[in-house]
């Protein structure tokens, strides 16, 4: 079996008498988007904090890349290419859709934002916020204060903004949120062109996203792994049925 890019053992996180992490392991493989479902609460976003170094476990281990990352401050471990699309976003309002994009790559480059105004006109930082804005399709709105572009851009340019770290992980908490049906879609399309170039793993509500673009899915419940595999083995675990899906999800496949 080929090594995985991030395995995750044992992982424990409490808050409290919080379990919000009850000793999860969990691997992914390179090139695959994992899904991690479950309801509110279950310790979705818990874990995502713990993979970017946001939030530390009280044990457990997280080796990414073939390293043991579990202590390793955030921007060391951006450095060795895992980013964070963030579920509340994390824009600048009053800048470019280039800018925040520029900034993003300047920051992950180890420059303090000091030195923003000149590397603002900077090519081949401009160059390389060019490049991500091309890849999830806005390059025509590069000019454009992020004040001024709708939610689904917005979404749109977190995942610039992400793709601008040159990640080999992308780690997505929640892309679909707030967006409308034909948004969805759009950012659908857009996983499917993105999934080709770098693993992701997908923290999402929205059902038919999660079984139209996972190679695997993992089901959380009160911070435990209640199933892990296929999505249709886990459409059809009734472990899983019972837990979260239930009968009033019409969970169908967009393939
Ligand atoms: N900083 C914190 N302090 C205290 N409790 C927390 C903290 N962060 C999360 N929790 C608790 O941990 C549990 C898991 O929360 P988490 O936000 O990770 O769930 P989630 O699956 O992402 O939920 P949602 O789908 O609603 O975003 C919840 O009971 C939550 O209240």
């Amino acid at each position: 079996m080929v090594e995985p890019l991030l395995r995750i053992e044992n992982l424990v996180r409490r808050f409290g008498g919080i379990l919000a992490t009850d000793n999860l392991s969990l691997e992914v493989a390179p090139g695959e988007l994992h899904a991690i479902i479950g309801p509110n609460g279950a310790g979705k976003t818990t874990l995502i904090s713990q993979l970017t170094g946001q939030v530390m476990p009280n044990s457990g281990t997280i080796h990414f890349a073939g390293r043991d990352v579990t202590r390793l401050p955030s921007y060391r471990r951006s450095r060795l290419g895992l980013a964070r699309s963030f579920q509340i976003t994390s824009l600048l309002p009053d800048f470019t859709a280039c800018d925040n994009v520029a900034l993003a790559a300047q920051a992950h480059d180890g420059h303090s934002f000091r030195f923003w105004g000149a590397a603002r006109k900077e090519k081949p930082l401009r160059d390389a916020a060019q490049a991500a804005l091309k890849r999830v399709g806005l390059e025509k709105r590069a000019d454009v204060p992020v004040s001024e572009l709708s939610h689904g851009e917005q979404r749109e340019l977190e995942l610039a903004v992400a793709l601008a770290t040159k990640p080999q992980l992308l780690l997505l908490d929640e892309p679909m949120a707030g967006l409308g049906v034909t948004e969805s879609a759009r950012m659908v399309a857009l996983l499917k062109e993105l999934r080709r170039e770098v693993t992701i793993v997908l923290v999402e509500h929205d059902m038919e996203a999660v079984f139209a673009l996972a190679d695997r899915i993992t089901v959380l419940v009160y911070g435990r792994v209640i199933a892990s595999g296929l999505p249709d083995a886990i459409r059809h675990n009734d472990e899983v049925k019972r837990a979260y899906l239930g009968d009033q999800h019409a969970v169908t496949s967009h393939a």
